[in-house]
C-alpha cells in the first residue's frame, strides 16, 4: 500500500518511520529547508533528533507529488497538529483515498472535534477517521511495543489501517465511536497539565492517582454528553492515553505542568518546549463545550485558570481539594 503521512513533526515522522520498511511510504514537511535537512542528514533534527531515519523513508515538500503517491487505493495520514487540520482537510484533492488524522484536540474557535471538522469541509465522505491511542513519538520511532486504535464509521477504512501499520511493534485495535476516541485524545492532554502541575507541587503519588482517576470521570461526563460509549473511555483512547501522558515524562503536557508549578511564564514554557501542546491549545475550548453541554469539569477549569494567569498553581490544587464532598460517580 502507498501511504503519505502530511506533517514532519515528532509523530508524523514516527510513523511514517514505522512503515517505511513494509509499505512505500512518502513524509510531506511544509517547510522546504526542514525537508531538505532531513534528507540531508536523514534525521529529523528539529523535531525528532537521534532517530536515524529508515532509508527506504521517501521525503517531500511538494503537496502535489504526496497526494499523488496516495492517489487510487492508497491512505493519506494527517500528522499536523489540530490547528492545521481544518486547512489539510481543504486541500485535499476531491480523488483523497482514506483519510486518517493523528491530532488530539477540540479546534480552537469552533469548538470542533476532527470528524465533526472532516463532517464540515468534506461533507460526504466516509472514508474519514482517527488513529489515537497512547504513544509516545520516540518510542515509537524506536520500534518498541505500542497499541493503537483506531476510529471511524466506516469498517474499510479500519481495516485499511490495520493493513497499514498492524505489525510485530504495532498492535491497532479498532472502534467505530470516533466521538469517544476524539474525546479521550483531546481531554487527557489537559489532565496531564493538571498532574504535571500536582507533580510539580510534590503533592505526592496519592494526588496524582486523585486527579487521573477524577481526570476520567470528567472526560467520560463529556464525551457521555457527545454521544459517545461509556466503554471507549476504559480504552487505548480513554484510560490508557490518560496514564501515558499524565505520568510518562516525555508528555508535553505533563512537562507544561511541572513548569508551571516552578513558576515560570506561559510563554517562555511553550517557547522552549519547542513542540506543540495541544492541552494548552485546547483547554479553554474544553471548558466551553463542556458548559454549553452541562457538563462539570472542575479539574480542567483549574487549568484553564492557570493558563490564563488568574489562579496560581497552589491555589488551583486548594480550590480542588476544598469542594463540597459528594458521591464518587456523581
Ligand atoms: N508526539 C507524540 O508523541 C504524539 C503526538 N500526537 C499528536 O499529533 C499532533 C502533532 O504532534 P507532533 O508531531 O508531536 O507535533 P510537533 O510539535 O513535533 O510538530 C508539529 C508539526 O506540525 C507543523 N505545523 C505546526 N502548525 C501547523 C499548522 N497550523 N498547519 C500545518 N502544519 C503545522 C510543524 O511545522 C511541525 O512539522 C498533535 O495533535 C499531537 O497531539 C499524537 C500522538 C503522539
Ligand atoms: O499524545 C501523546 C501520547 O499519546 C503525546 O503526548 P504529549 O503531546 O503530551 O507529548
Amino acid at each position: 500500500m502507498n501511504l503519505t503521512v502530511l506533517g514532519a513533526g515528532a509523530w508524523g515522522t514516527a510513523v511514517a518511520a514505522s512503515t517505511a520498511a513494509r509499505h512505500s511510504t512518502l513524509l510531506w514537511a511544509r517547510d522546504a529547508a526542514q525537508c531538505r535537512q532531513m534528507q540531508a542528514a536523514r534525521e529529523n533534527v528539529r523535531y525528532l533528533p537521534g532517530v536515524p531515519l529508515p532509508a527506504d523513508l521517501a521525503l517531500t515538500d511538494d503537496l502535489d507529488a504526496a497526494f499523488a503517491h496516495a492517489r487510487g487505493d492508497g491512505l493519506i495520514v494527517l500528522a499536523t497538529p489540530m490547528a492545521g487540520l481544518r486547512e489539510m482537510l481543504q486541500r485535499l484533492p476531491a480523488d483523497a483515498p482514506g483519510v486518517l488524522w493523528l491530532c488530539k484536540g477540540f479546534e480552537e474557535g469552533t469548538g470542533l472535534l476532527g470528524h465533526e471538522i472532516a463532517r464540515a469541509v468534506r461533507p460526504g465522505a466516509t472514508q474519514v477517521g482517527i488513529l489515537s491511542g497512547p504513544s509516545f513519538a520516540l518510542e515509537v520511532a524506536r520500534g518498541q511495543p505500542v497499541a493503537l486504535v483506531v476510529a471511524s464509521q466506516d469498517d474499510a477504512l479500519c481495516r485499511q489501517a490495520v493493513d497499514a501499520f498492524h505489525s510485530d511493534a504495532m498492535r491497532i485495535y479498532a472502534s467505530n465511536d470516533p466521538v469517544g476516541v476524539e474525546v479521550g485524545g483531546a481531554v487527557k492532554n489537559v489532565m496531564a497539565i493538571a498532574t504535571g502541575i500536582a507533580d510539580g507541587l510534590q503533592l505526592g503519588l496519592n494526588a496524582r492517582a486523585a486527579l487521573i482517576t477524577r481526570g476520567l470521570a470528567e472526560m467520560t461526563r463529556l464525551g457521555l454528553a457527545l454521544g459517545a460509549r461509556v466503554e471507549t473511555f476504559m480504552g487505548l483512547s480513554g484510560l490508557g492515553d490518560l496514564v501515558l501522558t499524565a505520568t510518562g515524562d516525555l508528555s508535553r503536557n505533563r512537562k507544561v505542568g511541572l513548569l508551571l508549578a516552578q513558576g515560570l511564564p506561559l510563554p517562555r514554557i511553550l517557547q522552549e518546549l519547542g513542540h506543540v501542546a495541544e492541552g494548552v491549545a485546547c483547554a479553554a475550548t474544553v471548558l466551553k463545550r463542556a458548559q454549553a453541554s452541562g457538563v462539570d469539569m472542575p479539574i480542567t477549569e483549574a487549568v484553564v485558570r492557570v493558563l490564563e494567569g488568574r489562579l496560581q498553581p497552589p491555589q488551583a490544587i486548594q480550590e480542588l481539594m476544598s469542594r463540597d464532598a459528594r458521591r464518587e460517580g456523581a
